[in-house]
Parts: structure tokens; sequence; C-alpha cells
């Protein structure tokens, strides 16, 4: 049953609207920014459906393009005819950044000051945070590089050890503060972890970043702690379904393994971050109702998790569904503890993030050339690609601490290895209008 379950999708469930009453619990600023976004959210809607009749639809006819459009609050006929300051001090534990040395030029192919010219943000007109739109958008934003291991989990063929380990080697130096390293799971779930042990004893050499580790139970927890992790993160879903294709258990006997490694990681002193994955829909339930994801999350900030990243692993969110969501999950834990963790499938996750930075998020996962998609959400493209986000991040005058170039040299290191393109568009862009810079000299 639970392996049908993990390859076969059904169609999205009604789409749960939610409105008002939670915007008081908000500070003024977060106020501000989740009416702007809520009404925004509510226009995109109501210009293809009356507001009142989000969507309870019949779902089981559909196709399955059909379904999204409905899912999006689009209404087509056929499937083919729509044309339609980051403040460190806010976190339960220091984390120490160790100043780094800005690149001096051999940042792409071996290129010097033209290419290092191109990417800088002062480069480029940025708007700035006193311009009325963006003024919720926070000075600095802290960036999670999962793609060591939400990237490589889902890769056809194993990844050598020593070619995972240069990865996150390249991605420290570019500045990331932390990189999720891999995951103690079952060999036999995720072949492509299997090394973890082998990975975390290359990346404890390492100085710079701190390296996470997914743990899925007790099992996964001693393990990591015994290969000399420092830091730990637990995954729950906010679809049972999920919950069952990708740890083959139930929501609540998820949290149940997850509070005991809560307490083991309590007793170690070991910090432990929360996901919450499917957090506006699942690839066999649909839609997720926000109430549902803001449950799980305050499960896990009262376990004790110092950090909950809100996970849309099938990449199915526009800020249409994750504004309602992040405005139910906010009036349960407070911004300052949450993360957005969008995949790209729908190439919907730089507006999503944009608009999660302005609801008063700023910490965004994301993972180096786009890499990713999780085995167990058949069709989930990768993550959004931290280069995309950078540079977005830059466009903005937001502060990352990230070398572009060198993150740039990182995603084709790895983009290379896989022997496909580098999946993010600004690495790719500016890395053709370095090449034609370079031509003109
Ligand atoms: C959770 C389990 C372990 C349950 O797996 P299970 O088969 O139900 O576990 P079990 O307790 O029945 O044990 C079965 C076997 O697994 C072993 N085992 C048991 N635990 C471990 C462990 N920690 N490490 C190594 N081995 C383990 C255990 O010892 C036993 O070995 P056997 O006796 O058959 O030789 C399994 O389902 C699993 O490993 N799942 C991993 C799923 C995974 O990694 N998915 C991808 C994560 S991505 C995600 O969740 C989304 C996220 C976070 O990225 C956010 C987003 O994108 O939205």
């Amino acid at each position: 049953m639970v392996k049908l379950l993990r390859w076969k999708f059904k169609l999205p469930s009604p789409l749960i609207s939610f409105s008002g009453g939670i915007q008081s619990l908000f500070s003024p600023m977060q106020r501000n920014g989740v009416r702007r976004a809520h009404s925004l959210w509510c226009k995109s809607l109501t210009h293809n459906l009356p507001h009142h009749h989000h969507p309870c639809i019949p779902l089981t006819t559909m196709s399955s393009l059909e379904a999204i459009d409905k899912f999006q609050g689009r209404d087509c006929s056929t499937s083919n005819s729509c044309n339609d300051d980051k403040s460190s001090g806010k976190e339960s534990f220091p984390w120490i950044r160790q100043s780094r040395r800005v690149s001096q030029g051999q940042l792409l192919h071996g290129n010097s000051a033209v290419s290092r010219t191109l990417w800088e943000p002062k480069h480029f007109h940025t708007f700035s945070n006193d311009k009325k739109l963006l003024r919720e958008v926070p000075k600095f934003v802290k960036i999670v590089e999962v793609g060591p291991r939400d990237g490589l989990q889902n890769e056809k063929n194993i990844v050598p050890t020593s070619v995972k380990v240069e990865l996150i080697r390249r991605l420290v130096s570019a500045g990331l503060p932390v990189v999720e390293a891999t995951s103690f799971v079952s060999p036999k779930w995720v072949p492509q972890l299997a090394d973890a042990k082998n990975v975390m004893d290359a990346v404890n050499t390492l100085h710079g970043a701190r390296f996470p580790v997914l743990t899925p139970n007790l099992k996964g927890f001693e393990a990591a702690v015994a290969a000399g992790a420092k830091e730990v993160a637990i995954f729950a879903s906010a679809s049972e379904s999920f919950s069952l294709s990708n740890i083959n258990c139930s929501i609540q006997e998820s949290l149940l393994r997850y509070r005991a490694v809560a307490t083991a990681a309590k007793e170690h002193s070991i910090p432990l971050r929360g996901y919450v994955s499917c957090v506006v829909g699942c690839p066999v339930e649909g839609a997720v109702p926000p109430s549902k994801v803001a449950h799980v999350v305050k499960e896990l900030y009262d376990m004790g998790c110092f950090e909950i990243s809100l996970g849309d692993t099938i990449g199915i969110g526009t800020p249409g569904s994750v504004v309602p969501m992040l405005e139910t999950v906010m009036a349960a834990v407070p911004a300052e503890k949450l993360a957005v963790h969008f995949h790209d499938t729908y190439g919907q996750a730089l507006a999503n993030i944009l608009v999660s930075l302005q609801m008063g998020i700023n910490i965004v996962d994301s993972s180096v050339a786009g890499l990713g998609g999780c085995p167990y959400a058949k069709g989930a493209s990768g993550n959004v690609a931290t280069e995309d986000v950078v540079y977005m991040l830059n466009g903005l005058g937001v502060q990352t601490n990230v070398d572009l170039g060198k993150l740039i040299a990182a995603g084709d290191f790895i983009s290379k290895h896989l022997g496909r393109p580098n999946g993010s568009k600004a690495a790719v862009a500016l890395s053709r209008r370095i090449t034609a810079e370079a031509s003109k000299i």
C-alpha cells in the first residue's frame, strides 16, 4: 500500500480559503506586509473566481493539468487551452560566521576583473529598502544551502563521496553559513546518501559553516552524533499520505519518534532544526489546509526546534496559496523561527520567497544549481537555485554574505559532474555575459 502511494498521484482536493482575524497577532511591520500580500492574494483569486467560491472542486474526473489550474484558481476547460538584519541573536543558540575575504577574480572560468563587476550588487540598479513597496524586505537573509542533501538524494547515479565533499567545500568557501551535508536515513530507502558517515568524516575538517544532517529517528540521530554531526534536522509532513510514503509512518507516529530525537538532542546540546513538507500541496492529497501545517509546525516548535523550515515539496505554491499558509503558521510560531523551502517545479519559487520576506521571514533554503527533488514526490523538480536567490537578494540590496561568483563556480562544478547544464538561470545568464564581455577585450 505504502509503495503504491509512493508513486501514485491523485488529484488535488479543495483549496482551503483562509481569511482575517489573525492579523492583530503581527507586529505593525508584519501586519502591513500581511495585509498587502493578503489583498494581492485575494485579487489574484478573484481575478478568475468569485472570492466566496474558492473551489470545492470535484477532482476525480480532471486531468492533472486541469487540476493544477483549479488548484491555482484558474478555470480551464481543457488541459492545454489556458493562456492564462538577520539578527543572529534571535536564534536560540549563537552561530558564528567567520569573516571571509571577498573573492578577487578567478571566480568563473578563471576570469578576472571583467567578470567580477557583473554580479556585484553595486553594478545593478538596486531598489533601496526605503521604497514603499519593498519596505518590509529584511536587510539580511540567511541562506541554508540544501544542495548536497536535498539536491543529491534524488540523483539516478550515485555521486562519489569525494565529489560531494568538494561541492560542500566550495559552497562553504562561497560564504554560505549553513550547508546541509547529508542524511542518516535508511540506505535501502535513499541509497544516494549511504555514504553519510564518510561525508561527515571529511566535512568535520571544514570550518566556517554549520553542517546539519537529516535524522528520521533515534537510530539516525545516534549514527549522526557518532559521525560527528553538530546539528541535526527532523522532517515531518503536513500531509498524512506523504508522511507514509516518505518515512513510512503517520504524522502522529512521526511526532512521537521526533520527540525522542528532540530529547536526545537536548541531552547532547545539539541544535535541532525542523522541516514540515507539503505545506501547500501534496502529490497525493492535493491542497493541504494551512491549519494542518500550523499544527505540525507548532509541534516541532514545542519540541525545541530552533528553526522550522516550511517545504513546498512539489513546488506547486504561488503567492496566492503561500500567503494564507504563512498567515496561519505565523499565528502559531514567530516569523523569526521560520524558514521557507521552495521547490521550483512551476517556476514560482522566487515570487514565493519575495512574498515570504515581505511577511517577515529571513531564512531561505535553496540548492546550488537548482539540484534536487524528493525521491518520494515524483515529478517534483529541484529546489530554487541558490544562485537565483542570491541574484534576487543582491538586486534588492539584501545582504547574504554569499559570493555569487564562487557560488556559480560551485554550481558549474556539480553540474559538470552530473553531466547537465546548471539549473540556475542567473548562473547561466551571468556566465554567458561574462564570456561575451571577455571576448570584447
Ligand atoms: C524513516 C525510515 C528509516 C523508516 O524506515 P522503515 O523501513 O519503516 O524502518 P524500520 O524501523 O522498519 O527499519 C527498517 C530497516 O531500516 C533500518 N533503519 C531504520 N532507521 C535507519 C536509519 N536512520 N539509518 C539507517 N538505517 C535505518 C533498520 O535498522 C532496518 O534495517 P534492517 O533490519 O532491515 O537491515 C525510512 O523510511 C527512511 O529512511 N526514509 C528516508 C526518507 C527520506 O530521506 N526522504 C527524503 C527526505 S526529503 C523530505 O522529507 C522533504 C524535505 C525535508 O526536503 C523538505 C521538502 O522538500 O519539502
